[in-house]
């Protein structure tokens, strides 16, 4: 009996796939290595960044170097850090690095820890203004240097991403796939599946070939890559609400004539202690001192909807994060203020969809 040939079709197409004639090899990448698990050493005292450790690791795995790897270039950041010790000036040394070398390279790959790596991707998606090139983030859960681990395959996948697709923008990659870095949260301290994209589709997902989801990539930007907010000393707080927290806790929270905007990690759909007078006053009086509040979900798949009861949090001047995680409000909050904007053009702006943070499929 004869069988018709199986004919495979092409593999998917992305319009994002570099097709300019260049192979992989003739692509250079420029790594920032911040930190992080990947990275670490085992000591008797447990993991420990250690100089120079990541590179003498890579070049005992052939896959780094191997002849369909684009070249790549690795500046190491002194002191390495654990993500847990990031702030604001970390993002800024990263936004800034990557400006500077921007026009020598086809794409960047950020090494970082995964604590605080959907932070600094949030943050990274606002302060690298008019992106035409793929920053990847990625990490580990398990050191590279361990015999099983997953620094592999995210460290091979987050440069292969880099060199081959053009994809505008900031994402996060772990475990064969790439996030909208404004997207994620990591969901597990455990899982080698760490993060996820709450209310977005993942953008890529790297099986046996790799999928790009071309029609939720961002526009090309029409205007000139840039890096002009510097949010290094810009004092916003972030309240996570929490059945019994009190007006005068809140007021202490806000006591400070520096702090500028206030992220409040509501329940459900934006809700809080209305009925508890201390606490919305705590909240008005912040509002009434120029303080930009944000009504963020604490929900991981949440939309904040101020309308929905008849008292809301929108009674104390907060305006709707609506579908933005915690970790992109909170950087979106503190880009608009480092911009100098007006209060009036930072509340306007947050329930505004600027870098894909924000709105649903
Ligand atoms: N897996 C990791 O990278 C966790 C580490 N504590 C960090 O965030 O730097």
């Amino acid at each position: 009996m004869a069988f018709d040939p199986i004919v495979l079709p092409d593999g998917p197409y992305s319009k994002f796939k570099r097709n300019d004639g260049l192979k992989t090899s003739d692509r250079s990448i420029y790594i920032a290595y911040t930190g992080g698990t990947i990275g670490m050493k085992k000591t008797d005292d447990g993991y420990v960044p250690e100089p120079g450790y990541l590179e003498e690791v890579m070049s005992n795995i052939p896959n780094f170097s191997a002849d369909d790897m684009p070249s790549y270039t690795i500046n190491e950041y002194d002191p390495l850090l654990d993500s847990s010790q990031m702030n604001p000036s970390n993002w800024m040394q990263i936004a800034y690095d990557i400006f500077n070398v921007y026009h020598d390279y086809d794409g960047f790959v950020v090494i970082h820890g995964t604590d605080t790596m959907a932070f600094t991707a949030s943050a990274l998606s606002f302060l690298l203004e008019n992106l035409d090139k793929p920053v990847v983030v990625t990490g580990s859960q398990i050191p590279l240097a361990e015999t099983f681990n997953d620094g592999v395959f995210n460290l091979l996948g987050a440069i292969q991403l880099a060199a081959d697709y053009s994809i505008p923008e900031v994402m996060l990659y772990f475990d064969h796939h790439a996030m909208r870095g404004n997207r994620t949260q990591k969901l597990s301290a455990w899982d080698l599946d760490a993060f996820e994209s709450g209310f977005f589709p993942n953008l890529v997902t790297q099986c046996v070939t790799t999928l790009v989801r071309d029609d939720l990539i961002l526009d090309p930007p029409t205007g000139t890559f840039a890096v002009t907010a510097d949010v290094s000393d810009i004092n916003v707080v972030l309240i996570h609400l929490y059945p019994g927290i009190s007006g005068d806790f809140v007021e202490r929270a806000l006591d400070d004539s520096t702090i500028e905007g206030a992220v409040i990690l509501a329940y459900g759909t934006g809700n809080g202690p209305v009925g508890d007078d201390d606490f919305m006053s705590a909240l008005t009086d912040a509002n009434n001192r120029g303080v930009v509040l944000v009504d963020a979900t604490q929900t991981h798949q949440g939309l904040v909807n101020l309308d929905e009861y008849g008292a809301s949090l929108k009674d104390a001047g907060c305006v709707s994060a609506k579908d933005m995680t915690a970790e992109a409000a909170l950087a979106k909050l503190i880009y608009l203020l480092a911009k100098g904007y007006s209060i009036d053009y930072v509340k306007d702006m947050i329930p505004q969809n600027m870098i894909g943070e924000l709105g649903s499929v």
